[in-house]
């Protein structure tokens, strides 16, 4: 029997994407749209693992949260949160919440957690887990692109793969430091150092710096012995560790606190780790691999990252271009994204007609190739029926600097007809409209109010 899953989210598009791809994982899904479903929902089905919007009409879900938890003690909470509400995510770490991912999800993402909540405390099921995840995609073949700027990127890993080859045995390989922009494909890199080298039969374990909450760094990263603390109940050997033999990943580098920045140097210079409460240092042989869409340099001269762990991390660095600076790449890579995207919601065979092949290839990409694969995603959903894709169903933000509508008295009228035309397409949905708009739902509210418009309005205008 599948494990049950309730997800408590109001945002029905994204309940229903989550639904459908839990659901071919063989899991059992509930899904309520308020707090009061949502506890009548866990007291009747009992999931193992809760999936919950803190922002949610009738209050918040920190609130159910608390109720859960004082329920029962086993299931696993995993929040949901908006952007920029990472602070209200610890708080609910704190009141016992397992996990946090951030909006817009990422689904394979999403299913990575709720496979890790359900086989906490078995490190060996979660390793081999990463291992089989890990083995389907890595490696350079992976990163797709035929610009001259990625095929030196390309040839650099080679290059660097090759002479680690011939290192002797035991002999550690140096650290890398990636950097480049947000979604550029660093962590795409960091795969490709690790699958196509020597340790590819050795765990690959990946550490996002950022998103650790803070007194849980030092634990996950080198572990703790029974009673190091007082919730420490069992022993847990840390990430460190875990990687023995193969690569540890820590991404957002930048982000690490001085404290565990120290601990981490030390870690680098003489290859041992100690767990907390231990007497015993361990000897771990592990290739670090770390990455930044941060300039270091200026932490460091702010006193804000440690000048020798920048030095020990860098000793090789491999800088990722940004999608604008590919030539040709956007388009190929948006054929690829929406081939997939088409696939996994049934809808084979979509393509680009000429206009929103052109919106791609002059669009600057802030968000590189993850907000072109999000956009693919958001065009495969907006489809319809329709094959051919337009530039309307291609939802992206203006450029900064583009073509900008003259002032004067018609900008109300297209600010109101966006609103309209974006409710229509999400079918009255004012979060996912908000979202495609790149704009928060109080926003959307307030603008919406503005315009005299409800979300059944706006779909009977449209
Ligand atoms: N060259 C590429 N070919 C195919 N997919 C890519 C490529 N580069 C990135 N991607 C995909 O884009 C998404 C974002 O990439 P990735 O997570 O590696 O970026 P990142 O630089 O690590 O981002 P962040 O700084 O936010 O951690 C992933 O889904 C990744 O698989």
């Amino acid at each position: 029997m599948g494990h049950g899953i309730l997800l408590v989210e109001d945002e029905a598009t994204l309940a229903r994407n989550v639904q459908r791809y839990l659901e071919r994982d063989g899991f059992e899904l509930r899904i309520a749209a308020t707090m009061r479903a949502g506890w009548r929902d866990f007291e009747e089905f009992r999931p193992d693992v809760v999936l919950l919007d803190l922002n949610l009409p009738d209050g918040s879900g920190l609130d159910l949260l608390a109720r859960i938890r004082a329920a029962d003690r086993q299931a696993k909470v995993i929040i949901l949160t908006g952007h920029g509400s990472v602070q209200t995510a610890v708080e609910a770490m704190k009141s016992g919440a397992w996990d946090y991912l951030a909006k817009p999800i990422a689904l394979g993402e999403l299913k990575l957690l709720v496979d890790k909540a359900l086989g906490q405390g078995r490190m060996e099921e979660t390793l081999s887990y990463y291992r089989g995840r890990d083995a389907r995609q890595g490696g350079l073949e992976a990163m797709l692109g035929a610009s001259p700027a990625i095929t030196d990127l390309k040839a650099r890993i080679a290059g660097l793969l090759q002479a680690e080859r011939a290192m002797a045995e035991g002999d550690a390989p140096p650290p890398v430091l990636i950097r480049g922009e947000t979604g550029s494909g660093k962590e795409l890199v960091a795969r490709a150092l690790h699958y196509d080298g020597r340790r590819a039969e050795a765990p690959f374990i990946e550490v996002n710096c950022a998103t650790l909450p803070a007194q849980l760094v030092e634990g996950e990263l080198f572990g703790h012995e029974r009673g190091a603390f007082t919730d420490a109940r069992e022993r847990r050997i840390g990430l460190v560790e875990a990687a023995h033999g193969g690569t540890l990943f820590l991404d957002e580098i930048g982000e690490l606190e001085p404290a565990v920045q120290a601990k981490l140097l030390k870690v680098l210079e003489d290859r041992t780790v100690r767990r907390l409460g231990a007497v015993r240092e361990r000897r771990v042989d592990v290739r670090f691999v770390a990455a930044t869409h941060r300039p270091l340099e200026a932490l460091v001269k702010e006193g804000r990252f440690r000048a020798d762990l920048y030095y020990r991390l860098s000793v090789v660095q491999l800088v990722v271009p940004p999608l604008r600076e590919r030539a040709g790449d956007a388009a190929m890579l948006a054929a690829h994204f929406l081939a997939l995207h088409g696939r996994r919601y049934g809808r084979p065979g979509l393509r680009l007609d000429a206009a929103a092949l052109d919106l791609v290839a002059r669009h600057p990409w802030p968000g590189n190739v993850r907000e072109l694969r999000n956009a693919m995603e958001q065009a495969a959903l907006a489809a319809g029926e329709a094959r051919e894709l337009g530039a309307a169903h291609v939802a992206l933000a203006p450029a900064p600097g583009a073509d900008l509508p003259s002032p004067g008295p018609t900008l109300r009228q297209m600010e109101r007809d966006t609103l309209v035309q974006m409710l229509d397409r999400t079918g009255g949905n004012v979060s996912q409209a908000a979202r495609l708009l790149g704009i928060s739902r109080d926003t959307m509210r307030y603008r919406m109010a503005k315009h005299g418009l409800d979300a059944a309005a706006g779909l009977e205008s449209a």
